[in-house]
């Protein structure tokens, strides 16, 4: 591949097909796949089945599938804002004019106009009018399953980018602990009739000869399609349908502090300004949900299961993990601040340790972790952060811009992430020393496992030692084939879900994102080879009819990186805009240096000291050492430390002018 200067290049060769030339699998014709059953097929999942006598699907009648749970709930902002030093639980107000921006129940916003295939909602087409290769099939021929793990950065890096998803954005309708209750395909895999199939269904189907499914006979992959303003009594103003977000758009921690005071209501403590916490077995956990068998992937009752600010809380291990990290950590602070502030009441305190929490992780999120993914050079040019010293405010608030989490990041150019995810979990020792390791598809939805013995510590050493998956064109396995398998052999497919997603959306083409990232929109197939190897150009020729037709999730996580950044041009222009977009439009935000809102000069020079490593170190049950960047793996340069000698935030710059200070302060440093 040649690409300008400035690219890395991306190597895909292992997806090729093996020799002569190649036009096309033929799937509509029902002829098996050299390529499906050559080079795709992973070990260990070897397809013996007979090819089926039709090519086409067996489709069977059901019962009517029973109707979505509810509609959804109206965004409810209040009229007039006042003007206080805290964030609303529902983010309402952060916009003074504009309250309900960036509120759950609310639009994604858009960079392109959609392209549903009838103008309103139906799913994108091709431009022949035909339907759109299989979602599964372009998972399984455009991106590959190869374990390459990325010699520079931890699975907490990756982690982290989910903390950062669920705190920005959630579609509507949608559940990942139980299986869905609405049913696009039948237990056994087959399609349910149109006929009576719920009016949300959007089953995948699978092409026959499918490495993993074939085996087990599984033609179709529930999948239903987000709720849209078109489905809300309350956010229909017309026009094409656009897709409801649950949560707040704000970096606000909406998944540690809920996304309502209801919500919120249910997890906080009202005494010392804590969030409620459970003790089990000397150490403090989330709160038990009260829905074990409908909130987790349990058969026992007993079963650990979590409650949180997000549903999405016990899906994997890693991501339970770091929820626990900043839930523990919000206590941290609560005590610390009423030690130095006895006069402070349960709400102040609550408020101000959510207040620093937040600004800590808004902190991590964008000089420390933001800068691995976009490129700190390009965030400095595209004013996504300055390079601000000690106390000196970020002045940019601008209620101009909508902070609003677009379609495009959140359905497209986030989820190449997925790209990171590891499917083996190793736990470690305080001396890193690999211990054991649990395979992912085994614990989604099962959080039980980090209380078992020191599985919480030796779990958080383990993201922070192994590396997450190269940022490429493979997903690990027990994504791809093993998702939710929930004890059956196999479960779902994250990339063709991804795929899928993308049409439900109706996302603009990768071309057209192209052309709106001031990239070449190409008038053949050839005009893509920029950005994409013609290896890989040639596949995606084999599957859509035109190359008008790629979809953006699938054409932009095929390009080469940007230098320095881990996407290709078109992703990373989705992404800047949105980072950028989501800082200026946060009236919050923590540099900023609002009189009512914001922090004094002093705290905010306290604020940049907080790091992930930091975090770890306070919050574990009892981790002693860390390396001071844990995004970053192990090395010369980042060698594993006493906590004690990674800096802390110093929380006596909280003491309260007003009045006179306690005498002792040893709360604060008392850690290690
Ligand atoms: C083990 C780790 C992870 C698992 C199992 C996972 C799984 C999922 C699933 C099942 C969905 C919903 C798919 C659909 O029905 O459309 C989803 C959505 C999403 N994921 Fe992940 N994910 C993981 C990590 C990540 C990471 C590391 C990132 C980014 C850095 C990420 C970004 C996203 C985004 C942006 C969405 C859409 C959110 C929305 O607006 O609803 N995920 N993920
Ligand atoms: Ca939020």
């Amino acid at each position: 591949l040649k690409v300008s200067s400035g690219y890395h290049i991306v190597h895909n060769d292992h997806l090729q097909p093996r020799g002569g030339n190649f036009h096309g699998f033929g799937y509509l014709q029902g002829t098996p796949s050299q390529f499906l059953l050559g080079n795709a097929l992973p070990t260990g999942l070897a397809d013996t089945s007979p090819a089926p006598q039709n090519p086409f699907l067996s489709i069977v009648n059901t019962p009517r599938a029973p109707p979505m749970p509810a509609r959804i709930a109206c965004a409810s902002p209040p009229a007039v804002c006042e003007k206080s030093a805290y964030r609303t639980m529902d983010g309402s107000c952060n916009h003074l004019e504009r309250p309900g921006l960036g509120v759950p129940n609310t639009k994604y916003g858009r960079l392109l106009s959609p392209k549903y295939a009838d103008g309103i909602s139906a799913p994108t087409r091709s431009v022949t009018g035909d339907e759109l290769p299989s979602a599964r099939l372009v998972s399984l021929v455009a991106f590959g399953e190869q374990d390459v793990p990325d010699p520079q950065f931890t699975l907490h890096n990756m982690q982290w980018g989910q903390i950062i998803t669920h705190d920005m954005s959630m579609q509507a309708g949608g559940t990942q602990s139980k299986k869905h209750p609405t049913r696009c395909c039948t237990d056994d895999g087959r399609l349910v009739g149109l006929d009576v199939a719920h009016k949300t269904c959007f089953a995948i189907i699978v092409p026959p000869h499918d490495p993993a499914y074939s085996q087990v006979g599984t033609e179709c992959l529930n999948f239903v399609r987000t709720l849209t303003d078109r489905d809300s009594n309350c956010q229909y103003t017309g026009g094409p349908a656009e897709q409801l977000t649950v949560v707040t758009a704000y970096m606000d921690l909406s998944l540690v502090y809920g996304n309502s005071i209801q919500q919120n209501s249910d997890i906080r403590e009202f005494q010392g300004g804590r969030m409620i916490v459970e003790e089990r077995n000397g150490a403090k956990w989330l709160p038990l949900s009260r829905n074990v068998t409908g909130d987790c992937d349990a058969v026992d009752p007993n079963e650990v299961c979590y409650r949180a600010g997000d549903v999405r809380v016990n899906q994997n291990p890693g991501l339970a993990i770091l929820q626990t990290v900043l839930l523990r950590e919000h206590n941290r602070i609560a005590d610390a601040l009423a030690a130095l502030n006895p006069h402070f009441d349960d709400r102040t305190l609550f408020q101000e340790a959510r207040k620093i929490n937040i600004a800590q992780y808004q902190h991590i999120s964008y000089y420390e972790w933001l800068p691995i993914f976009l490129g700190g050079e390009n965030m400095l040019k595209n004013r996504i952060i300055y390079k601000a010293p000690g106390g000196s405010y970020v002045n940019d608030y601008d209620a101009n811009i909508d902070p609003s989490v677009l379609n495009e990041h959140a359905t497209a150019a986030f989820r190449y992430f997925h790209s990171q995810i590891e499917g083996r979990l190793d736990l470690l020792s305080e001396l890193r020393s690999v211990l054991g390791s649990l395979t992912l598809s085994d614990w989604f939805n099962r959080p039980g496992i980090l209380e078992v013995g020191d599985n919480f510590d030796s779990l958080t050493r383990g993201h922070a030692t192994q590396p997450e998956e190269l940022t490429d064109i493979n997903f690990d396995r027990q994504i791809k084939h093993f998702l939710f398998r929930r004890n059956m052999p196999f479960g779902s497919d994250l990339r063709s879900l991804d795929i899928q997603r993308n049409r439900d959306h109706g996302l603009a083409s990768y071309n057209d994102m192209r052309e709106f990232c001031g990239l070449k929109r190409a008038s053949s197939w050839e005009d893509f080879g920029d950005l994409i190897s013609p290896q890989i150009i040639a596949t995606l020729r084999s599957l859509y009819a035109s190359h008008e037709d790629v979809d953006l999730t699938v054409g932009a996580s095929l390009e080469a990186h940007v230098a320095g950044a881990l996407a290709g041009p078109t992703f990373l222009c989705i992404l800047t805009e949105q980072f950028y977009r989501t800082r200026v439009g946060d009236r919050f935000f923590y540099e900023n240096g609002d009189k009512i809102t914001g922090f004094t000069p002093d705290q905010l020079a306290e604020l940049r000291k907080a790091s992930m490593a930091r975090l770890l170190c306070d919050n574990g049950n009892n981790i002693a050492s860390m390396q001071p960047e844990a995004f970053k793996t192990v090395s010369g340069s980042n060698p594993v430390v006493p906590c004690s000698s990674i800096p802390q935030v110093d929380l006596t710059k909280w003491i309260d002018q007003n009045v006179q200070p306690p005498s002792d302060h040893s709360i604060l440093f008392g850690k290690k």
